[in-house]
């Protein structure tokens, strides 16, 4: 690959299934990002990734702050980004990327007075661990960068374009997060509580609890300004079922592995907006109420 120019230094924070994958595409593209953790002292981080087939061995910096680092990918679970961002000291010129599925982080981050720039992006690149240094990559997919209140990208985006796969920039990421998160308020709540693969909830059994369960997020969606058809987020969560048939969601996986699950930042954040809006969405409150019950286990 032909050594990109880059002038950024970038930072990871989440050395999880999405940060280690997305660590591996940046060195691949030779930008030498650093992992951040402020809970061990200064390390290298070693794992191997199995990519289209092929297994190869990274080994990256990881280190107790951001000094040093201009842009900040946040790969953590959407619950942890608030608390672990603010307890960092973040120089103003910092660019910060959410990379998390559900929304809610971007508010409580501007309500803490974080003042540095943040994107938000819309991924469904996804790997999975399959032992503590092995991670396989599970999905190709996209990665939507966008930023909530300016149409142009900023200028480390070519080198973000480079390193990773499908990766495109929109002046209209609230659309493409809305949609992602109607998507996964149907799929993960419905598969973890069912404890099914993603493809069982194509069978005849759960098709009148999921189109209804659109309607209700498409009218919340339209309340909130955003042009969601029911029939269509219908078509496009029979379309993700299918091609992550044999998937188990992360919801799903929370709850096998008896981690907190993001509930709070979907159906929560759906739950809440139907709230503010008085719009009456009984199968999502039932979903999102029964899967905070069985969360304060895990708080
Ligand atoms: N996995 C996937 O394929 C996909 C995931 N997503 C979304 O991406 C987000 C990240 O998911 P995923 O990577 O699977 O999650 P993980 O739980 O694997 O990753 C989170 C990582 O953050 C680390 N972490 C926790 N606290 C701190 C801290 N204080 N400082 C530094 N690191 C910390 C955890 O380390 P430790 O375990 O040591 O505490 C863990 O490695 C989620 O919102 C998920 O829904 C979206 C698409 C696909
Ligand atoms: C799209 C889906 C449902 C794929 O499993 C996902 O994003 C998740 O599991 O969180």
């Amino acid at each position: 690959m032909t050594q990109s120019v880059e002038s950024q230094n970038w930072g990871i924070i989440g050395a999880g299934a999405v940060g280690s994958l997305l660590a591996s595409m940046l060195v691949d593209a030779q930008l030498i990002p650093r992992f951040i953790d402020a809970r061990r002292s200064a390390h290298r981080r070693n794992f191997v990734v199995e990519k289209s087939g092929r297994s190869q061995r990274y080994s990256i910096e990881t280190q107790t702050n951001v000094e040093g680092i201009s842009v900040l990918l946040v790969c953590l679970k959407a619950w942890q980004v608030s608390t672990i961002l603010a307890s960092l000291d973040l120089p103003k010129s910092l660019s910060i990327v959410l990379v998390h599925n559900g929304m809610g982080t971007y508010d409580q981050l501007k309500g803490l007075g974080l003042e540095q720039a943040i994107y938000l992006t819309s991924n469904t690149h996804a790997a999975r661990w399959k032992s503590a240094n092995s991670l396989q990559q599970t999905g190709h997919g996209q990665l939507w960068l966008g930023h909530p209140l300016t149409s142009t990208a900023p200028p480390w985006f070519s080198s973000l374009e480079f390193a990773i796969e499908n990766c495109t920039w929109t002046d209209d990421i609230s659309q493409k997060l809305w949609l992602k998160l109607a998507i996964n308020a149907v799929i993960n709540p419905l598969t973890a509580i069912n404890d099914c693969d993603n493809g069982q909830l194509l069978s005849d059994q759960y098709q009148a609890t999921i189109n209804a369960l659109c309607v209700e997020l498409s009218k919340i969606a339209i309340g909130s300004g955003v042009d969601l058809d029911a029939k269509v987020l219908q078509q496009n969560v029979r379309d993700i079922c299918h091609i992550t048939a044999l998937n188990s969601s992360s919801m799903r996986e929370d709850f096998s592995n008896a981690r907190r699950s993001e509930i709070d930042y979907i159906n929560g954040y759906f739950d809440k907006a139907a709230t503010e809006m008085s719009i009456d969405c009984p199968i999502n409150r039932t979903l999102y109420l029964s899967v905070l019950e069985r969360d304060k286990n895990y708080a």
